[in-house]
């Protein structure tokens, strides 16, 4: 079965890029001016930390803005400041009031790495949080027969909940809005930003490993003719069915996609030219052995195909589509029913 590319979760990315951004020139900013305060109060080795702090937050700046590995770098800033946190909480000057700090650990995890990570991610830190303030206030464990303690680890727990359902479901939503984004409505085949998408992943694989590319254009032939005899709705059952075979027919590694009307494209991984022609025969001798089928309506099918190697062809997806396309005009000048791979 066809049609198993992934396409990139590009919307959630680029809102945690511009939060971990914002996030960085916060700290970097927030590192300055404490700098510069501890100098005044003469905290010289303070100072110098804040201000490496801040340095530290420009350069991870510079590499967040780009960076396809925005999940690892998250963690590299998440887990010194989060510890910075926790040192904070456990000197011996610091007042009982910097726990409350620990509530935005949920949120900002959430935020920043998703769902599942950063709910573990948080579950880490609050953890390490309430042992350390148990363990410099242990009073709290005993006074109000446990209610102190008690509010505050439902009021954490509560957050982290919220945090976690809400991340979950703008999860889904953006899911879901990548697939509808991506997909064809009547068939659920790949669409042709989709088939673009894994064209580029593809061709720069069979750059990388040395392995060939190929590429189909399939066109029903007469089509025109099953909307006027059948009706529309027939002629969508068509195309339904169609996809039906494509998919039962090709690996999962191919891509069947339908690119507009009656027509459908192929990509093929691992497949050079001779190889491309076979699937090209077997997909068009499937369609014309299988026709239409739905109660007393019969609909006899068939399909032209136009082939077209990467490398041989051209070399961006556009060229390979305009051979094929060629090619396929060729096959139905010389009768549709037909594979053509040259010309
Ligand atoms: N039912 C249905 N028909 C569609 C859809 N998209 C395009 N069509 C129809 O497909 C037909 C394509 O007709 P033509 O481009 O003339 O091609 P053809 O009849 O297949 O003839 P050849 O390609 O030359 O074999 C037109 O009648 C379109 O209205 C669709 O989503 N559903």
């Amino acid at each position: 079965m066809g049609t198993d590319f992934q396409v990139g979760d590009h919307s959630g990315q680029s809102q945690r890029r511009a939060l971990l951004k914002a996030l960085l020139i916060l700290t970097a900013g927030c590192g300055a001016l404490f700098f510069v305060i501890n100098i005044r109060r003469g905290v010289m080795v303070l100072a110098y930390i804040e201000l490496g702090a801040a340095i530290a937050s420009l350069l991870l700046y510079v590499v967040v803005r780009r960076t396809p590995r925005l999940r690892f770098w998250t963690l590299i800033y998440l887990f010194p400041f989060l510890t910075i946190m926790m040192v904070a909480l456990h000197l011996p000057q610091a007042s009982p009031t910097v726990f409350l700090w620990i509530y935005i650990v949920p949120v900002l995890c959430h935020l920043l790495l998703g769902p599942r990570l950063g709910l573990s991610v948080s579950v880490f830190f609050i953890l390490v949080a309430l042992a350390l303030f148990l363990y410099k206030y242990p009073d709290y464990l005993y006074r109000s027969g446990f209610a102190e303690i008690a509010n505050i680890v439902l009021s954490l727990s509560v957050t982290l909940a919220f945090a976690y359902i809400y991340e979950r479901g703008s999860h889904r939503s953006r899911s879901d809005l990548v697939v509808m984004a991506s997909t064809d409505p009547l068939t659920r085949l790949a669409n042709l930003y989709r088939f673009r998408e894994a064209f580029v992943h593809e061709r720069s694989r069979a750059q990388r490993l040395d392995t060939p590319l190929s590429l189909l254009v399939l066109d029903l032939d007469l089509f025109k003719a099953v909307n006027d005899n059948h009706g529309h709705r027939i002629g969508d059952l068509v195309l339904i069915h169609v996809a039906q075979r494509l998919r039962e027919r090709l690996r999962a590694t191919d891509l069947p996609c339908r690119v507009g009307g009656e027509e459908f494209t192929v990509l093929l991984p691992d497949t050079n030219r001779d190889e491309a022609i076979l699937v090209a025969e077997s997909l068009r001798e499937l369609i014309a052995s299988q026709p239409y089928q739905r109660g007393r309506v019969s609909v006899p099918l068939s399909c032209s195909i136009g082939v077209a190697e990467w490398g041989t062809d051209g070399d961006s997806l556009d060229e390979l589509v305009e051979a094929a396309d060629q090619r396929l005009y060729i096959a139905k000048q010389q009768g549709r029913n037909q594979v053509v791979w040259e010309g």
